[in-house]
């Protein structure tokens, strides 16, 4: 695991989009195309603007880039909440590419359904051997990450899979991989900042281990890079400072 620390959120994110346009180039001239799954909330905001500006756009071929989405709000895709439309008003509608290159959770399913087919959609892709290029996570100020919410059905599913969670205190459903899903991919980047991550980023690094209270704590990628883009302020209560 390696811990990139950052001044200021500002500077967390040109070197991400670096780290990214590296990855993505080395997948792409390795095997011709680089699969990519995204977080959503407002942390990767920023950066995915970043991506498709003028002075990014042109390091990467795009259309050799395939979308995915890591978890996924049960909502419509034209509602405010979801991932994929902040995916797409922040990215996407920037880029030359087909509307065949983003692979969205169909929320017009219900819940279990949505998983179910995202899932099958993933192992068909993959041939059946699930392993994303490049997975994007945040961590939520309770060490939520993806949807794998603390004490959770989600949180014990040892399975390469996509599953549907029901969140009580919320009352909404969200569509999520699962931490082996994650696990199995080739590089994992967490892009997390801000003081209010201080508490979860603690938990996390430092605290007992409890996966069920911290969920973060079950990416540890198995033949994967882990890696940490974080400012000072999200470290700022780690007792060893990375
Ligand atoms: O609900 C979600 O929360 C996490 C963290 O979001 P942030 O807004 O605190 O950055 C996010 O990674 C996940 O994709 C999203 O659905």
């Amino acid at each position: 695991m390696k811990t990139n620390v950052f001044k200021t959120p500002e500077e967390i994110i040109p070197s991400l989009a670096n780290y990214f346009v590296n990855c993505a180039n080395e997948f792409i001239n390795k095997q011709g195309k680089f699969s990519v799954a995204l977080s959503g909330g407002n942390s990767p905001k920023k950066f995915y603007e970043l991506l498709a500006s003028a002075d990014f756009k042109s390091k990467i071929d795009w259309k050799k880039v395939d979308f995915f989405f890591g978890d996924e709000r049960y909502v419509p895709q034209d509602d405010p909440e979801s991932n994929y439309l902040m995916a797409k008003t922040s990215l996407f509608d920037h880029l030359d590419i087909e509307d065949s290159q983003i692979y969205k959770v169909d929320t017009s399913l219900d819940p279990a359904t949505a998983a179910q087919d995202y899932g099958r959609c993933i192992c068909q892709y993959f041939d059946d051997k699930p392993s994303f290029d490049f997975v994007l996570l945040g961590l939520g100020d309770d060490a939520h990450t993806a949807s794998i919410f603390p004490h959770t059905s989600l949180v014990w599913i040892d399975e390469e899979n996509v599953k549907e969670v029901y969140l009580e205190d919320k009352q909404v459903y969200r569509i999520s991989f699962t931490a082996p899903l994650i696990n199995a991919s080739k590089n994992v980047v967490f892009l997390t900042f801000g003081a209010s991550k201080a508490d979860a980023i603690k938990a996390v690094f430092e605290g007992e281990k409890n996966v069920d209270l911290y969920p973060a704590q079950l990416i540890d990628p198995e033949n994967g890079e882990l890696q940490w883009f974080v400012d000072e302020a999200a470290v700022s209560k780690l007792t060893e400072k990375p």
